[in-house]
């Protein structure tokens, strides 16, 4: 089977902080995907930059902070970025080169199902063509309050949703630390992570740099969510050439993040990733081990509190008593309902509510989202 893989570069890889596209930068990362297109991947480039390569010719003096003036930044650099991608991939090879489509998406087409399994057709049909589809945020629609903001956890969603063989990040690091160089030189770097705890979580620090956003906290928390979707991951640094066929090959300059989770079906990454919970559940010890570890359903008996007005057939947020997030599943009754048998047993229950199922939460309804 043909593998896929989906690379995802930074703005600070590809613009400088005085704004502008390097077009050197571009031309070597459009070979480095050449090669691997070459020997037969399937090949998705999430990249950055728009804002950054847009905003001098604008005339802004420096990456504009108000969100009017960054969307229209970007509405300029997309189209210089497209060109030069256009033009690097075009000059590889002999037959006129890599065909590129431009795919722009918002976190808004992921959450309907409709839209993002018209972008995963859209997207097979280009990659059955042998394109290279160059995704960004839809910088102009994005609303404020439902922007990635940073491409990191796009390009998170974009590896489930092809189920790719790996996702690559990009930056200008060469891995993730144990601190962020730029402030501690004598960090060290990890060179493998099997699961993202909370104190991996802690030393990921934010941007480096003037032109990058989410920093490595925000291309860890993308891991995660890659992970989880049976996705493996590498963050690191590309610079020579060959360096991004090694970076597939398990010899890269970076840090990989293993997994074994197998790929989460569409559905569920609908529910764990896009769908907008409606309320909470906060559960006791058992119920988490029953949810998290049994694979269990979630039984009124479990059930501590809950927050927020929700009605069957709503997707909900379930939370230990630690107030960390468990997963996410729909839910079998309305709040009220809930808050009337929180804690009984299951006769009790029946005895105090009618609900169509006993579950709250039935286990095929379920994602954990924390292992
Ligand atoms: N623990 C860490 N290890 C490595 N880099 C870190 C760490 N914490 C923070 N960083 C910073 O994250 C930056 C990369 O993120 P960012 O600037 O957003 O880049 P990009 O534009 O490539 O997404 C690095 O330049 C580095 O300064
Ligand atoms: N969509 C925006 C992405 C913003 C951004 O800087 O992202 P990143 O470099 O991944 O932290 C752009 O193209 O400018």
């Amino acid at each position: 089977m043909t593998e896929t893989i989906v690379v995802k570069i930074g703005s600070s890889s590809l613009t400088s902080e005085e704004g502008g596209i390097n077009k050197e930068r571009i031309a070597f990362f459009a070979n480095e995907l050449a090669s691997l297109h070459d020997a037969g991947y399937q090949v998705l480039l999430v990249t950055s930059g728009a804002i950054a390569a847009g905003f001098k010719k604008i005339g802004y003096a420096s990456r504009p902070k108000l969100v009017h003036e960054k969307q229209a930044a970007a509405a300029v650099g997309q189209a210089l970025l497209m060109q030069a991608y256009q033009e690097a991939f075009a000059a590889h090879g002999t037959n006129g080169g890599i065909g590129v489509a431009q795919i722009l998406l918002t976190r808004a087409d992921f959450s309907n199902r409709k839209r993002v399994n018209n972008a995963l057709m859209t997207i097979e049909e280009l990659l059955h063509r042998r394109m290279v589809p160059i995704i960004n945020e839809n910088d102009t629609v994005a609303t404020d309050e439902l922007k990635f903001s940073e491409n990191d956890t796009l390009s998170a969603l974009v590896g489930n949703l092809v189920k790719a063989k790996r996702l690559i990040i990009l930056t200008d690091m060469d891995g993730l630390y144990t601190e962020d160089p730029r402030k501690n030189p004598n960090a060290m770097k990890i060179d493998r992570v099997d699961h993202i705890t909370d104190d991996i979580l802690r030393i990921a620090g934010g941007a480096g740099s003037s032109v990058g956003t989410g920093g490595m906290r925000s291309k860890i928390e993308a891991a995660r969510i890659a992970m989880r979707g049976g996705v493996p991951v590498f963050i690191g640094r590309v610079m020579e050439p060959g360096d991004l066929m090694l970076a597939v090959k398990d010899d890269g300059k970076g840090t990989y993040f293993d997994t074994n989770e197998h790929n989460l079906p569409t559905k569920k990454q609908w529910l764990g990733f896009h769908s907008m919970p409606q309320g909470r559940i906060i559960v006791d010890d058992g119920a988490e081990r029953a949810l998290v570890q049994g694979g269990k359903s979630l039984l009124p008996a479990g059930i501590q509190s809950i927050d927020g007005d929700f009605h069957p057939g709503d997707v909900v947020e379930v939370f230990n008593a630690h107030q960390q997030s468990l997963g996410r599943g729909v839910v079998n009754y309305a709040a009220w309902q809930v808050q009337a048998v929180a804690g009984l047993s299951t006769e009790e229950v029946r005895r105090r509510v009618e609900v169509s199922r006993i579950e709250v939460i039935h286990r095929d309804e379920w994602v954990t989202l924390r292992a």
